[in-house]
């Protein structure tokens, strides 16, 4: 039977459902793919770090988590380890970096999937640091050193956004992206039009695991911003950076201003916008706008998402994620994973 060991750098709410979905799918894995999965090593920030190299027993580490907010002084414990050594130490076959978004660099999480890559490991995000400021860099060492580097989860969850691409668009060139790509600010919109408190909205978000480590992160924009430069790179070829993007969060957005476009038949939506210029640069903007009650788009409520790539062989395709939860977020790890393990 083959052994494939994880390497887990985080462990918040990802992190967790993707353990969730591993414990769950052990035995298939082994009986339809000859497969164990084990994870050799999980980091954290403040709740200390696990190494042990037999596997660790994640349905306890997640019991640990869930009961103290922390992992228990065990075997392997340790607290002082860094992340970046247990990326350059730790025997692993896959990677998996699940920290929060570092908007402005992407660096922690980069050096993070470097250090992989360059020891010929593969490397799976749901980070959009990475793609968003090194995808260039990382997908030329990915393929120097003969492993994967994958990022399913960084756009849609595990909605088949990079897979689509990769298996069911092929030779297609993608010349416009648009989409409603966070979760949070479209549920605080449409429940903020039911009348709700802003505070009680996130606290709830928070509680469920899509709001960022920082709420200011998804209500700033910053979280779309950095999704729509990891869609122009891939998708489009671009060398954007979050920064790039020209950007405009929902914070001034007033429940009056909600009232008023629903007085008009419209809703107003966090819009993501890729496209070329007049000069066929790449462009992103991501900015609150109204939209007509009878678009598509006014229908993606709550957590929902929705993409539609503009192709010159494939016409308009439109996909949408309906309600995710921290769940779609550990499949879209889980269908990385299986493209490695499908792979080998
Ligand atoms: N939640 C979601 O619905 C989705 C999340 N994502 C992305 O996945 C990533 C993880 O999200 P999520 O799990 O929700 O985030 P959380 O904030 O719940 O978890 C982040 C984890 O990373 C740890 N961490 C932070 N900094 C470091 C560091 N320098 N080294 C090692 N560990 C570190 C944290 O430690 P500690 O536990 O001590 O705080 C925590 O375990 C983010 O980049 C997010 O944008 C993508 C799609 C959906
Ligand atoms: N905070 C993000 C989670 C996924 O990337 C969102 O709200 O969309």
């Amino acid at each position: 039977m083959k052994k494939l060991r994880l390497a887990l750098i985080g462990f918040g709410n990802a992190g967790q459902a993707f353990a969730r979905i591993l414990l769950e799918k052990e035995e298939v894995l082994r009986k339809k793919y000859d497969t164990r999965v084990v994870v050799v090593a999980i980091t954290t920030k403040t709740r200390g770090n696990l190494v042990d190299a037999w596997g660790i027993d994640l349905d306890k580490a997640l019991k640990n988590v869930q009961n103290s907010g922390r992992f228990d002084k065990i075997l392997g414990f340790s607290e002082s380890t860094t992340s970046q050594d247990i990326v350059d130490k730790v025997d692993y076959d896959v990677l998996v970096e699940l920290t929060p978004l570092e908007f402005s660099s992407g660096k922690v999480a980069s050096n993070h999937i470097r250090g992989a890559l360059k020891r010929g490991k593969h490397a799976i995000t749901a980070n959009k640091g990475p793609v968003a400021w090194a995808y260039k860099e990382l997908s030329a060492l990915a393929e120097k050193n003969n492993c994967r580097f994958l990022y399913e989860t960084t756009v849609m969850d595990g909605t088949p956004v990079f897979n689509m691409k990769r298996d069911a668009l092929r030779l297609c060139n993608v010349t416009e992206i648009t989409g409603i790509l966070n979760s949070t600010t479209n549920y605080i919109l449409c429940e903020l039009a039911k009348g709700r408190k802003y505070n009680e909205i996130v606290a709830e978000g928070k509680k469920r695991g899509f709001i960022e480590a920082n709420p200011a992160t998804d209500i700033g924009g910053y979280d779309a911003a950095a999704k729509v430069a990891v869609l122009a790179n891939v998708f489009m070829g671009a060398d954007m950076t979050p920064l790039d993007v020209d950007r405009c969060g929902i914070e001034d957005i007033s429940e009056d201003d909600l009232r008023k476009a629903n007085e008009n038949g419209n809703v107003i939506k966090l819009m993501c916008r890729i496209f070329q210029d007049e000069n066929g640069e790449v462009k992103g903007k991501v900015a609150p706008e109204e939209v007509d009650k009878n678009h598509v788009y006014a229908t993606i409520d709550g957590t929902s998402s929705v993409i539609t790539v503009t192709t010159d062989l494939m016409g308009k395709l439109t996909v949408i994620e309906e309600a995710p939860e921290t769940r779609q977020s550990g499949y879209g790890i889980f269908a990385d994973l299986m493209a490695i393990i499908e792979d080998d």
